[in-house]
Order: C-alpha cells, then structure tokens, then sequence
C-alpha cells in the first residue's frame, strides 16, 4: 500500500476507454504528486500513449474520473482550457510549424494563448531557447534544425507557456541515436529543476536516473509500479522481466 503525503496533482480513478469495440484502458487508477518524475513503459500498443493524452484531454474516456490540479475533466471547454494551460506536452515527432522560424514558433502561442504583448512573448520564447541552450537557432525554420535541435524547440515552446506538468511522449524516438542524448540531458535538467514530469519512454537509463517511479503497463492495465531500484532490480511479473529483457538487450 503507498502512503502519500500529499494531494496528487493528476488523479485518475477507474479510467476505462475504449476505441469503437476495443477496450485500450481498464479500469485504471493513476496518480502523480506534485514535483513527481513517473516514467511509463510497456509494450507497444499496452496503452501508454493513451493515458498520457487522456491528462490533457486529446482523448476522452469513457469511464472513472481524471482530476489534474483539482479540476475534473469532463466536456466543459472551459476546465479543458484551464487543465490545459497548466500541461505541457512534446510528442514524438515535434509538431513544430515549419513556415514560422523557432522565436515565432514559440512566441506565437504565447500572443495569442496568453495574449502576451509581441516583446514580451519573444523576450520569454528567447529565455527558454537559452535554457535548453539554442539561443543562436531562433531565426532559423525548423526545416534547417537537426532533430534533436527541433525537439529542444519544442521542449522550449511548451516550457515558454510556464506549465506546471509535462508530459513527454516517445520524445526521443524519433531521433537519431548522437542525438538522444542531448534531449534526454535537457530532460534531466527539467527533472533537476523539480518539474513534474510524466514520460513515455524505452530509454530505460534515462528512467533510472530521473524517475521517481516506474509504471510498468500491458494490455490497457498497470500491471506494476515502483521505484527503479525495485523495478529494474526484481520485477515481480514475467511480462515485465519479459519486457525488461527486450528493451535492455535493444539499447
Ligand atoms: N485513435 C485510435 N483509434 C483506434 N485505435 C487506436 C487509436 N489510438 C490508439 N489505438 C489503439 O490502442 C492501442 C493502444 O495504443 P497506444 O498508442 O496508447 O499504445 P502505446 O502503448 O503508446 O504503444 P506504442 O509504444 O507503440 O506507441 C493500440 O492497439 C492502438 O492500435
């Protein structure tokens, strides 16, 4: 039994899903505490993916309940609004507009998101450039970056909107290898900062370096949840040695 000391800041409670006939979710409780690193892994198509967009509502469920900051998701526009500005979230494969350079890329949003005035959106777009250290790339388009440079843009765009959750999606898969570990290091920096933080991810040593907690999913099911040390060290299920054993002899 956990014991927690705190409220969760995303609290789901018996989430199902389901796409048409196929049930993606079962029955899911989730949570993550505020200034928590969880890492999700798994299997392909376990559900990952799902769950995480299920936290700012690029999916909707169908049963149980999903709070994120104590606001209950449900299909009022205006609490998706309001969770949404509080969740950052970076996909696999960018989502960068490629006809804005990477200063409009990221300040844009903020103009017409947070309705900042066109200075003062593209001195914070500039301050989280520097931070994940590509001050130099702002006027160039994303079509002239290498991948790891256009997801750092990314992580810069969703950190300029001051999120208090990041979600991160396979962000690293998509990268060629010498380029991984320069996100990943962004990310370790982020996680240094206290932000909280929820990744998909099969980059297992970055898991163990930053993670709080590892939940392992299968079958639309959380079939365990524990620290690394705990996970990587004894596994308490087969599909999870199983799955250990595949992603460690891959990386
Ligand atoms: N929009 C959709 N419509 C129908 N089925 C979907 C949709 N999105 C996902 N699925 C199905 O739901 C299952 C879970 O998908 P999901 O992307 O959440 O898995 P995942 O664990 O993130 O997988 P991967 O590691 O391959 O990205 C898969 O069988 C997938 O085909």
């Amino acid at each position: 039994m956990e014991t927690r000391t705190m409220d969760p800041i995303i609290a789901m409670n018996g989430v199902s899903k389901w796409f048409g006939d196929f049930q993606v979710l079962k029955n899911l409780d989730f949570s993550v505490d505020p200034g928590e690193r969880v890492i999700l892994c798994g299997p392909s198509g376990s559900g990952k993916s799902t769950l995480i967009r299920l936290i700012n509502r690029l999916e909707e469920h169908q049963e149980g309940t999903i709070a994120v900051n104590g606001i209950e998701l449900d299909d009022d526009p205006h609490k998706i609004e309001q969770v949404r500005a509080d969740v950052g979230m970076v996909f696999q494969h960018f989502n960068l507009f490629p006809h804005l350079t990477v200063l409009e890329n990221c300040s844009i949003p903020l103009r017409l998101v947070q309705k900042k005035s066109a200075r003062e959106a593209e001195e914070l777009a500039m301050k989280y450039l520097s931070r994940v250290r590509i001050p130099d790339q702002a006027g160039k388009y994303p079509g002239q970056l290498s991948g790891g440079q256009k997801q750092r843009v990314a992580i810069a765009r969703s950190l300029s909107m001051c999120p208090r959750i990041m979600l991160f999606d396979e962000p690293t898969s998509a990268l060629d290898p010498e380029m991984v570990k320069e996100v990943l290091d962004t990310m370790v920096e982020l996680a240094r900062d206290g932000m909280t933080m929820v990744c998909v991810t099969h980059e297992m040593g970055f898991a163990k370096e930053v993670g709080d907690r590892i939940v392992f999913m299968d079958c639309g099911q959380i079939i365990e949840s524990a620290p690394p040390a705990e996970f990587f060290g004894a596994p308490r299920t087969d599909r999870a040695r199983e799955f250990l054993g595949q992603v460690l002899s891959q990386h």
